[in-house]
């Protein structure tokens, strides 16, 4: 039996109706060039054998007196959680979006192991698609990348490969896995709770700063205001998903252009889409859009569970020149990435805590609907920069599916593949209507800043 850490628990706290907490990935992949036309259904039959199911994949939650813990699941229905399926006609990728949009708006049963893995067949030159999907507790998005990079491989001749429930578990060198008896549990909170005191003064000293600067600077001030906005109104259970893949190379040279990071570089395409679609909308507010941008925290090799911190970042959505937005954004990022840099993993949690509150108060409650904390997610996971293939199978393209909340509509999460930052766009379908222009929009943006660079 092995208890949830709090951040898992939240994940499943604030699941309701209108909003599953699982993620997921969409993975791309082309036929091996021997490959026959019944390729994946070949595929589909040999994965079925795959029943030796391992961590995290066969954990089941149970209560034990409000106390909320994974068992393995002795029986494991495989068929449930595997499933092979086919595209509609004529299987573009519009088909194969609007797919995972309808199976990433379904709740899992609490009742199994909280996961799902689709392989998708039917779609267009000679492609085929995984679509996994994971609940939030078990996986952050650092540990899902993890799990998806031991599925693969560099080597294209590589067969016999197995799905990504059936990898072999990892030899940790920190941890003894036998230690998961309740009183070893209790210890470890004792432990974790000595180190939660000890982060008391750094925290307290972090946030009266935080506090000051904000009295001195309408910049600082709205990151504790963010404006409201079509963004931010209650969502139902029905999501629409948009990917697309733009070039990491033409970021890279707008970094260097500017000075700035890669992640500032994204995130100002984000502002852009962001200013556009709102505008489109007639729906930008006066002052500028506030991003969470998820951390990680994760300074092992682990593959399971959250350890995440987050920045709040101003967006400076309200400026109409993308150059200055980008400047503005870089700035902000450095002097928070300055600020934790300064403090232990448990105390950058803790500040995080602290400063989430008012938006983890409303997210659960709902009671202070016009507190709004922050406007939209940006969260950035690098993945791998070389080629990878599994059981031959070129891998082309690989999409984070993340998870919109009420009054927090957009989820923008990317991760990147080789030389492709991959956007995958989540969305609540009623609320942000035409959302996939997005992929436009953020296109729009890195374009208008290669502009201000005077790159071409
Ligand atoms: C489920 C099973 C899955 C199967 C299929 C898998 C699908 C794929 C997983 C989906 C799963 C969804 C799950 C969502 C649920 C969460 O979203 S949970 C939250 C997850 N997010 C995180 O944990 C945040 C992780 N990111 C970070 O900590 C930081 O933002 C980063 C990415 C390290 C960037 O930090 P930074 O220091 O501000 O960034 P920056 O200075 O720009 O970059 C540092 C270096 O990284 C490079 N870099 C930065 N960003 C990138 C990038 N995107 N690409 C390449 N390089 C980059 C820079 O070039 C730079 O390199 P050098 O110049 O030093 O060589």
């Amino acid at each position: 039996m092995k208890p949830l850490s709090p951040l898992d628990q939240i994940f499943l706290w604030m699941e309701k109706r209108q909003q599953p907490m699982h993620v997921g990935g969409l993975q791309l992949f082309s036929f091996p060039e021997d490959a026959p036309a019944d390729y994946v259904a070949q595929l589909a039959e040999g994965l079925r054998g795959y029943r030796n199911v391992t961590s995290p994949f066969n954990r089941r939650l149970i209560n034990r007196v409000g106390q909320l813990a994974w068992v393995d699941d002795d029986e494991l229905d495989l068929e449930h959680h595997f499933r092979f399926e086919a595209l509609p006609t004529p299987g573009r990728i519009r088909e194969l979006l609007a797919f995972v949009s309808a199976e990433h708006s379904h709740h899992m049963d609490r009742q199994r192991p909280l996961w799902e893995v689709h392989l998708i067949e039917g779609l267009q030159d000679r492609q085929f698609a995984i679509y996994t999907k994971i609940h939030h507790s078990l996986v952050d998005g650092i540990s899902a990348m993890r799990l998806a990079g031991r599925m693969l491989s560099d080597d294209p001749q590589q067969r016999n490969m197995p799905p990504i429930w059936a990898l072999p578990p990892r030899l940790r060198k920190d941890k003894d896995e036998s230690q998961t008896s309740l009183w070893h549990s209790v210890l470890g909170l004792l432990d974790k709770s000595g180190k939660q005191i000890g982060t008391v003064p750094a925290v307290a000293r972090e946030l009266l700063r935080t506090i000051s600067e904000a009295r001195k600077d309408p910049a600082y001030h709205s990151l504790f205001a963010a404006p409201q906005c079509v963004l931010n109104s209650g969502i139902t259970n029905s999501r629409r998903f948009a990917a697309q893949s733009y070039s990491l190379d033409r970021i890279r040279a707008v970094c260097s252009a500017f000075g700035t990071t890669v992640n500032d570089v994204i995130m100002a395409m984000c502002a852009a889409a962001l200013r556009s679609y709102l505008l489109s909308q007639d729906e930008l507010p006066e002052k500028p859009l506030i991003a969470m941008v998820p951390v990680s925290l994760r300074r092992d090799d682990s593959e399971e569970g959250n350890q995440v911190g987050v920045i709040l970042a101003s967006l400076f959505t309200h400026l109409s020149d993308p150059a200055e937005r980008l400047l503005r954004i870089h700035e902000g990022v450095k002097t928070q990435k300055e600020r934790y840099a300064a403090m232990s993993s448990e105390e950058v949690i803790n500040y995080t805590g602290l400063t989430l509150a008012p938006a983890a108060f409303n997210l659960l409650t709902g009671l202070a609907p016009k507190w709004q904390t922050f406007n939209v997610v940006i969260s950035n996971i690098p993945g791998p920069s070389e080629p990878r293939y599994w059981n031959g199978a070129r891998l082309e393209g690989m999409y984070p599916v993340s998870i919109a909340m009420d009054r927090l509509a957009l989820n923008m999460t990317l991760t990147s593949y080789c030389d492709q930052v991959e956007f995958g766009l989540t969305a609540c379908r009623r609320t942000l209507p035409s959302m996939q222009r997005m992929l436009d929009y953020l296109e729009d943006g890195l374009r208008e800043l290669e502009a201000a660079a005077g790159l071409f």
